[in-house]
């Protein structure tokens, strides 16, 4: 039973409207950050360091934004950190649910700068802006929604506090947060991703506990395990994951590749190089 005012009825995201009675309506922004020229500078902590070819990156990030872009998402820069190696991965620093903004509190010390800006830019999408607070550690590669579900990795980046904090925030929203044990990769996202059925995709030996999720598929590759729903039954993968680019076309999803390769030696994936915006206020 909803008592809740914000879960209005059940006629879908169209009739959804926030507790002051304004409409949620869906929305295809996403927010992107150019990559700083420290880039090759950035954090690896679960695989060895590699020479990042920082023009190469350049090239491989306007790919994704163009891909973003042909598949309907108005893209939005978020102000560059240029003395943040690590803010092209613009997804650590908010999580969305529904038109609420959780700014992060990163789990390593050298990204918590990433977030000013994209305060400022969740802010200026009129979206409900809240924070993860000290001593709360969260990073948003380590929330993973399916449906009403909010899954939250506890792992490196993110601890208890982060986890209660996430719960605090959505759970009042109708959102149910299940916690994850996450120790084997840096990010919950890095283990696992939704197909758009909700199907949990990852690959067995980097998921501490595949059985807590209901419905799994288990693909061949690590970075087979990341997809970003573009919509319309398309999904956005690296081309790292031929094998499981081709399992999922097999299981007839519309497989969209790009080479994120220099991104990939600093531990980052598709997911991590945009913030979708799915429901904001009309
Ligand atoms: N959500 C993500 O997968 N983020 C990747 C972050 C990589 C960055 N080098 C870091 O260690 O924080």
């Amino acid at each position: 039973m909803m008592t809740d005012r914000r879960r209005v009825s059940g006629a879908g995201p169209h009739h959804r409207t926030d507790r002051f009675e304004r409409p949620l309506v869906p929305s295809k922004k996403a927010l992107v950050r150019r990559p700083s020229p420290l880039l090759a500078d950035g954090l690896v902590t679960h695989i060895q360091r590699e020479k990042v070819d920082s023009g190469l990156a350049g090239e491989q990030w306007e790919a994704y934004v163009e891909a973003l872009r042909t598949h309907g998402w108005e893209v939005i820069e978020v102000e560059p950190a240029d003395d943040c190696p690590d803010s092209v991965f613009v997804e650590d620093t908010v999580v969305m649910y529904r038109n609420v903004a959780l700014i992060t509190r990163p789990g390593a010390e050298s990204r918590r700068a990433e977030t000013a800006g994209v305060e400022e830019a969740v802010a200026r999408l009129g979206c409900s802006v809240n924070w993860i607070w000290e001593p709360g550690t969260l990073d948003g590669g380590d929330v993973l929604k399916v449906g009403d579900t909010v899954y939250v990795g506890r792992g490196g980046r993110t601890n208890a506090a982060g986890v209660q904090q996430v719960r605090a925030a959505f759970e009042p929203l109708g959102a149910r947060v299940v916690a994850v044990p996450v120790s084997k990769v840096l990010h919950l996202k890095s283990a696992v991703t939704a197909l758009p059925d909700g199907t949990v995709i990852g690959h067995i030996p980097k998921i501490d506990r595949p059985s807590l999720f209901p419905g799994f598929l288990s693909v061949p590759e690590e970075s087979g395990a990341h997809v970003v729903l573009l919509g319309g039954g398309k999904l956005l993968m690296a081309a790292s994951a031929p094998k499981t680019a081709e399992l999922l076309t097999d299981l007839g999803h519309d497989v969209v590749t790009v080479d994120i390769s220099e991104f990939e030696k600093l531990e980052g994936c598709v997911t991590c190089l945009s913030v979708r915006l799915r429901e904001l206020y009309a």
